[in-house]
């Protein structure tokens, strides 16, 4: 069976339609799906001097050949000048996601996500924190976790798209409860780790300092880690908290499987200075697989040509793994 790729570039001012278009390319048994406006990709083909050939979705998924993509045509309002995104254009880039999602999800297909950007969307009057959260509300508003991997390092998170002000107030025993419990299930059912190992990070300096640095590692996360452990029985180890400048030792990554970070900047910075360009953003407790680049939409290289594409091929085969065997192969 040839696996469905939906596939959103994203940001049509940034490197996402290049992205795509790099990626097709090469053939591949999935059938790749570009769900966006084809004027744009062709468009966008034609400046980087790269073949492309869109052929319209009839539903039936089949393979992909070289330089060529399946197409759900879209219809963006506003054509773009490469680094110059307009707000006018977020209806369409939402619509995107939409029809893509719902397509994932009939389809028992996966969806892949080029970059946009947070700001020019809600510049047009429209609130957005980012994919994860807007998918999660149109696949039925669970509450999703993110988490980044590159390689054997995997960065989830406690909390999304937030400001740091907001941070402390989001992490209650409820959502902590909720956030480990989807990713010890996905650990083990989507990443085939039988027993998986997570180390919890604190979310003061020092986690807390025994109550001196900040009191929500007492009040929230042990109690929290206290719960998760007798849940899981035998089934996980949980870790933590630990404070978070020293998670990411080597030794102590050597110890477990994934790391929780309470907030995005606690976490991701690690995780992009050891994978940036290869990792993947994969979204976990939807009810469809969504991965991700590792970037977003680099508007100072747009149209130029340089884009790298390793990240979104890494989030293709991820999601391509995902939707073929269920799980990908720990390690
Ligand atoms: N998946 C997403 O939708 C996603 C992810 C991250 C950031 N963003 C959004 O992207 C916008 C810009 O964010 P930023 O400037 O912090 O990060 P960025 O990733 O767009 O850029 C950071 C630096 O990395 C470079 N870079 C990024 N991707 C590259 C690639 N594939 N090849 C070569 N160089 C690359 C850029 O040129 C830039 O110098 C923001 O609006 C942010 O919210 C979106
Ligand atoms: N937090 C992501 C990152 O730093 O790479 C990025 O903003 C994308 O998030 P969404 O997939 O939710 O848009």
């Amino acid at each position: 069976m040839n696996p469905l790729i939906l596939h959103t570039p994203g940001e049509p001012a940034g490197i996402g339609p290049e992205l795509l278009i790099k990626l097709a390319a090469q053939p591949s048994a999935a059938c790749r799906v570009a769900v966006a406006d084809g004027a744009l990709l062709e468009r966008t083909a034609k400046h980087l001097g790269l073949s492309l050939t869109l052929r319209r979705f009839d539903g039936v998924a089949q393979a992909t050949p070289a330089n060529t993509l399946w197409h759900l045509p879209q219809t963006m309002p506003q054509p773009v000048t490469f680094g110059l995104p307009s707000p006018d254009n977020a209806a369409y880039l939402l619509a995107c996601l939409r029809c893509a999602a719902d397509q994932a999800r009939v389809s028992q297909a996966a969806m892949v996500t080029g970059p946009l950007n947070k700001a020019v969307i809600n510049q047009a009057g429209i609130a957005f924190t980012g994919h994860t959260e807007f998918i999660a509300a149109h696949c039925g508003g669970m509450t999703p976790v993110m988490m980044l991997t590159a390689g054997t390092l995997r960065v989830a998170l406690a909390t999304t798209h937030m400001p740091l002000r907001a941070v402390a107030d989001a992490i209650t025993p409820e959502s902590l409860a909720h956030v480990m419990q989807v990713l010890e299930h996905e650990l083990r059912e989507r990443f085939g780790i039988h027993k998986p190992r997570i180390q919890v990070c604190g979310l003061n300096p020092h986690a807390g300092e025994g109550g001196h640095l900040g009191d929500e590692e007492q009040r929230v996360i042990e109690p929290a880690l206290t719960q998760q452990r007798a849940r899981s029985g035998e089934a996980a180890q949980w870790l933590g908290p630990v404070p978070a400048d020293t998670a990411f030792t080597r030794e102590r990554l050597a110890q477990c499987d994934a790391v929780l970070a309470m907030y995005h900047d606690q976490g991701l910075p690690t995780l992009k200075h050891a994978g940036f360009g290869q990792a993947v953003n994969v979204t976990l407790g939807l009810p469809i697989i969504r991965t991700s680049v590792d970037h977003g939409t680099a508007l100072d290289i747009a149209g130029k040509g340089t884009a790298d594409v390793g990240s979104l091929r890494a989030a293709e085969n991820m999601a391509i793994t995902l939707a073929t065997q269920g799980k990908l192969t720990h390690g």
